[in-house]
C-alpha cells in the first residue's frame, strides 16, 4: 500500500533563522486518521504548510500518493484547512466561498449545489448562504471554513484545530464530519481532547520541532511522561481514570467512559 503522503527528513528554516521543523520523517497511509500533536510553537502548522505542498521547505522531500510530486494531483485529492479561517474566505458570499472547490473540481451545477446545501445544512450555514464572509461572527466563519474544505470532497484531509472558535453542538457537527469522511485524515491540534474520538494514531512534535514519538492512540495518550516532557496533557478521560485503571483499560473515548461508568455504577 503506498503512503498518500511520505515526507523524508523534512526541515523548515523561517527567513528570520527559526527552525520550526527538524529531520521530520512522515508517512500517512491511505485511510488512516492520525492526529499531529504538540504544544503551542512546536512547528505543527509549519508541517501541515509542508505536508500540504504550500511551503517549499529547507531540507527534505515529500511525495504524494505514491511517488508523485505533480501539484495539479495533490490540489485535486489533499485539502488543508489552515488556523486562520480567513484564508479560505475571499468571495463576496459564504455560498460562493463553498462553492469554490466543486467549481475547481468541475463538478457538475447540479451535484455541487447539493453538496454545497448539504455542508451547510448540516454546518448551521443555510441563512448565512448570501452574507458576505466578514459579516459572520469568528464561530461562523469556523464553520464556513470548515465547509469550504469539505466541499472538495478530498481523499486526504489535512486539519489545522478544526475546532477552534465552534461551540460544543458544531464541534459535534464537525467530529462527525471528519469520523464519518471516507479517506484520509490528519488532525493538527495542541489539545487531545478531541484526538482519542478521531484518530488510531498520534504524532508528537516535540518542542524542538523533532518527531518525539509516533504510536499507536492509547500508547501516547497514556505516557504521561512523553506529554509532560513536550507540553501536554493527557485527554480528560485518562485525567479521570488516573490510578483507578490500568493504561490498557482506560476508556479513552467519552461514549466509552460513560458505557464504563454505566456499568460499574
Ligand atoms: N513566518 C514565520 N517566520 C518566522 N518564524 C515563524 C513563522 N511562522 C512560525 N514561526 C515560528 O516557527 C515555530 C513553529 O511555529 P508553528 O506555527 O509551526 O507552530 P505550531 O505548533 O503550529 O504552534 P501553535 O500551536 O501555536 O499553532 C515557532 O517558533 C514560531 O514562532
Amino acid at each position: 500500500m503506498e503512503p498518500v503522503i511520505d515526507a523524508r527528513g523534512l526541515t523548515h528554516e523561517y527567513p528570520d533563522g527559526t527552525t520550526a521543523i527538524r529531520d521530520v520523517d512522515v508517512a500517512i497511509d491511505p485511510g488512516e486518521r492520525v492526529a499531529i500533536v504538540g504544544a503551542n510553537g512546536s512547528g505543527k502548522s509549519t508541517l501541515q504548510l509542508a505536508l500540504g505542498g504550500l511551503v517549499e521547505p529547507s531540507a527534505g522531500d515529500v511525495t504524494y500518493f505514491g511517488e508523485t510530486t505533480d501539484a495539479e494531483v495533490v490540489r485535486e485529492r489533499l485539502s488543508v484547512l489552515l488556523q486562520d479561517p480567513e484564508d479560505y474566505l475571499f468571495n463576496t458570499t459564504v455560498r460562493e466561498d463553498i462553492e469554490y472547490g466543486p467549481a475547481q473540481l468541475g463538478l457538475p451545477r447540479e451535484r455541487a449545489e447539493r453538496r454545497v446545501a448539504a455542508l451547510a445544512d448540516e454546518l448551521g450555514l443555510a441563512d448565512l448562504l448570501d452574507r458576505p464572509p466578514f459579516r459572520l461572527s469568528g464561530g461562523e466563519k469556523q464553520r464556513a471554513a470548515v465547509a469550504s474544505v469539505f466541499a472538495f470532497d478530498p481523499d486526504v484531509l489535512l486539519l489545522d484545530e478544526p475546532f477552534g472558535a465552534v461551540d460544543a453542538h458544531y464541534r459535534e457537527r464537525i467530529r462527525d464530519l471528519v469520523t464519518g469522511h471516507d479517506g484520509t485524515v490528519v488532525l493538527f491540534t495542541p489539545s487531545l481532547d478531541a484526538v482519542p474520538e478521531i484518530a488510531d494514531r498520534v504524532i508528537v512534535v516535540g518542542r524542538d520541532g523533532t518527531i518525539a514519538a509516533d504510536a499507536a492512540a492509547r500508547d501516547v495518550l497514556t505516557d504521561r511522561e512523553l506529554l509532560a516532557e513536550t507540553g501536554l496533557r493527557p485527554p480528560v478521560t485518562v485525567q479521570l481514570f488516573e490510578g483507578l485503571l490500568t493504561d490498557d483499560e482506560i476508556p479513552l473515548t467519552t461514549a466509552d467512559a460513560r458505557a464504563y461508568l454505566r456499568d460499574v455504577l
